[in-house]
């Protein structure tokens, strides 16, 4: 018999969630029957998509969404060994049983030197998105100029990087100032901290007094209506995510920039990653290339322990992170 921890939605989030908004009990697994594999937790993701997502999509009392790496400790499906490595979208479970469907396997030549975390930020989910969101939609080319914000988290830094190996000037703003001598040390060309700058506008502008060719944007909100003056001529906005709104109790009242969009002849446009999942093995074949040729680096907040869950989750949305941040189990 196996004792299962789960972290559960005590009370929906008002605001920034709080500790008491959370919940941990244990659930007794039953015996896996044939057809099912039992997993045990290895590294768990917290994402900012949680936030908005517990608003849109869960009640209270639901188990926390989430994605993992876990180890197979019993198979009773021919094709997971015990032993093998999985990403599974279990939530925040420190054990699952589960029956192998949308079970994302890792490869039995993982890199020894590379941590199976990974699966989780570079080389999953947050890679795919800075790859695809950046090439398909903003395009980047040799010689344009790229601003990126959330730009020392698990998308931003990737985006960044991707953006210096297509030839682009790149540009990242980030909350801290370590975070933007980190981001120099990536080769970003300017990385500026939105939190202690005087004046966005103005440090937009300084970074780039021709403007941005590509925008990929994190943040949305006061970032994204600041930026978009700045655009060049049929300048391409690649919308992630809007991570400045997602604690919001009351909607932020914005003025949308309609002439601006009109007589720069903008391209906007918003995604989910999942849009190329059929592309997925492509999109991480060139991540781990990039990994490999030490093109691209990464970085992970790893905290330590499944009872941190919530803890890993609320310094995530406070931007205690640096690169991906994941829980060790
Ligand atoms: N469309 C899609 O398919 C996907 C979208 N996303 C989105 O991409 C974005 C980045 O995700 P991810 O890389 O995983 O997370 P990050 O690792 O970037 O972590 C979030 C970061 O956001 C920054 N942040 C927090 N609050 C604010 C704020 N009010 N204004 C500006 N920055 C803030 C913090 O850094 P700092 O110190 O710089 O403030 C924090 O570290 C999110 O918006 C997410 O929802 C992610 C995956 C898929
Ligand atoms: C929920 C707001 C999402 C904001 C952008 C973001 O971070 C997206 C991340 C997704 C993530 C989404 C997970 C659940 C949303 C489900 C909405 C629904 O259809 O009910 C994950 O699926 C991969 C990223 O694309």
């Amino acid at each position: 018999m196996v004792l299962a921890k789960v972290w559960k939605l005590k009370s929906h989030f008002v605001g920034f969630p709080k500790s008491s908004d959370f919940l941990l009990e244990e659930e007794e697994l039953p015996a896996i029957k044939d057809g099912e594999l039992l997993l045990e937790a290895e590294f768990l993701s917290v994402d900012p998509y949680m936030r908005p997502y517990s608003v849109m999509n869960m009640k209270e009392g639901d188990v926390m969404i989430g994605s993992q790496v876990a180890k197979v400790v019993e198979s009773k499906v021919a094709e997971f060994h015990v032993g093998s490595f999985v990403v599974s979208h279990a939530g925040w479970r420190s054990h699952s049983i589960s029956t192998g469907d949308s079970l994302q396997a890792l490869p039995s030549t993982w890199p020894t030197e590379l941590p199976r975390s990974l699966a989780l930020g570079v080389l999953g989910m947050p890679g795919l998105t800075a790859y695809f969101g950046l090439l398909e939609i903003c395009g980047p080319a040799r010689g344009e100029t790229l601003l990126v914000n959330a730009a020392a988290g698990a998308v931003g830094m990737l985006v960044g990087q991707i953006g210096k190996i297509k030839g682009c000037r790149v540009v990242g703003f980030a909350g801290s100032d370590p975070k933007v001598e980190l981001l120099k040390e990536l080769g970003f060309d300017s990385a500026l901290n939105y939190r202690s700058v005087s004046s966005l506008d103005a440090a937009l502008a300084q970074a780039a007094p021709g403007g941005y060719d590509c925008f990929f944007d994190n943040v949305g909100g006061d970032f994204l209506c600041a930026a978009l003056p700045h655009m060049k001529h049929r300048g391409r906005v690649s919308v992630c995510g809007g991570i400045s709104m997602y604690n919001d109790v009351t909607s932020q009242k914005l003025t949308f920039p309609q002439l601006t969009l009109i007589f720069k002849e903008l391209k906007v446009e918003g995604f989910m990653v999942t849009r190329w999942q059929h592309r997925r093995d492509e999109g991480i074949a060139a991540l781990a290339a990039w990994v490999k040729e030490g093109k691209l680096q990464y970085r992970e907040t790893v905290t330590e322990g499944f009872s941190a869950m919530p803890d890993a989750f609320m310094g995530l949305l406070r931007g205690d992170n640096v690169g991906k941040a994941v829980v060790r189990a």
